[in-house]
């Protein structure tokens, strides 16, 4: 017997202003599947991602357009409980001084920190010690987050995620702004959670970014797929060209893949 899918798409259409920003004919992702979502910059992969998250809602059908694990109409907090979401949003709201310790306790309670109204205990408290033990970062857990790097903010708002034990992460353009050692500390994060069994659901401009965990991509362009399938496939010199609109090359070495540009002959 064929297994419920984590996510079944037909037909979904988003508007915005008269205008369609995402259109979705068929779409399928597995529980435990690895994809990375990859286009230019206003292709709609942000919105494909909040069609999953339910942060935008389709046209109405009457067959709903987004079907999670079988069922038509889940309750947001089904959908919160599956996912992990880091992205830049995230980063850019991180504007106080707590101790990491706490900003992870937050991922409780779906706040940055924690709450006023909310007695933290211990257990909770030891949760997020813990998260942050598996990131390797246990030493920053009593840091104040505003005094530390960009890779390592990324990594604590990671652990803030990882403490509530979601079965899919979502990571929006994880690499923007990390020099490389922040890189290979985040590429090094998305390999030990899809080693885990979790889905890790990427989406980047870059090659770069994908861990050779993901074997599936899907290329976003003007509002709808451009292409869906496997990244050998994928991400060739002709696919990125044709992709991003100017003449690219790819490069591949032991799963990792890389872009480069290629101007004209001497150059
Ligand atoms: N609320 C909105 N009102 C009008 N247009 C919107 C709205 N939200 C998104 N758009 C437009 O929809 C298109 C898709 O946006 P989206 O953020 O999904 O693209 P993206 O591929 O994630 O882009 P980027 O790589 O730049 O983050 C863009 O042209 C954007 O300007």
């Amino acid at each position: 017997m064929q297994e419920t899918p984590l996510f079944k798409i037909h037909d979904a259409t988003v508007r915005r202003k008269e205008k369609v920003i995402l259109h979705v004919d068929d779409f399928e992702l597995a529980e435990g599947e690895n994809i990375a979502l990859l286009g230019p910059n206003g292709a709609g992969k942000s919105t494909f991602i909040q069609l999953l998250t339910r942060e935008v809602l389709p046209l109405h059908r009457d067959v709903p357009p987004v079907i999670f694990r079988g069922q038509e109409r889940p309750s947001l907090a089904d959908i919160k409980a599956c996912f992990g979401v880091v992205s830049n949003t995230m980063h850019d709201q991180v504007r106080v001084h707590l101790p990491a310790r706490d900003i992870v306790c937050g991922g409780l309670f779906g706040t940055l920190g924690i709450p006023r109204h909310v007695h933290a205990t211990e257990a909770d408290f030891k949760k997020a010690e813990e998260q942050l033990e598996r990131l390797g970062i246990s030493e920053l857990a009593n840091r104040d987050i505003m005094t530390m790097s960009t890779g390592q903010v990324r990594r604590v708002l990671v652990a803030r995620e990882l403490i509530h034990d979601p079965q899919a992460l979502i990571f929006d353009e994880p690499c923007t702004g990390l020099d490389p050692e922040g890189m290979y500390q985040l590429r090094g994060v998305m390999r030990q959670l899809a080693s885990e069994g979790r889905s890790v659901i990427l989406v980047t401009h870059y090659p770069e970014d994908i861990i050779p965990a993901i074997d599936r991509v899907l290329l976003i362009k003007d509002a709808a797929i451009y292409a869906d399938g496997k990244k050998e496939e994928l991400l060739t010199g002709d696919c990125m060209t044709e992709l991003f609109g100017v003449p690219l090359a790819v490069e591949s070495n032991h799963g990792w893949y890389s872009l480069r540009e290629k101007f004209d002959e001497g150059e």
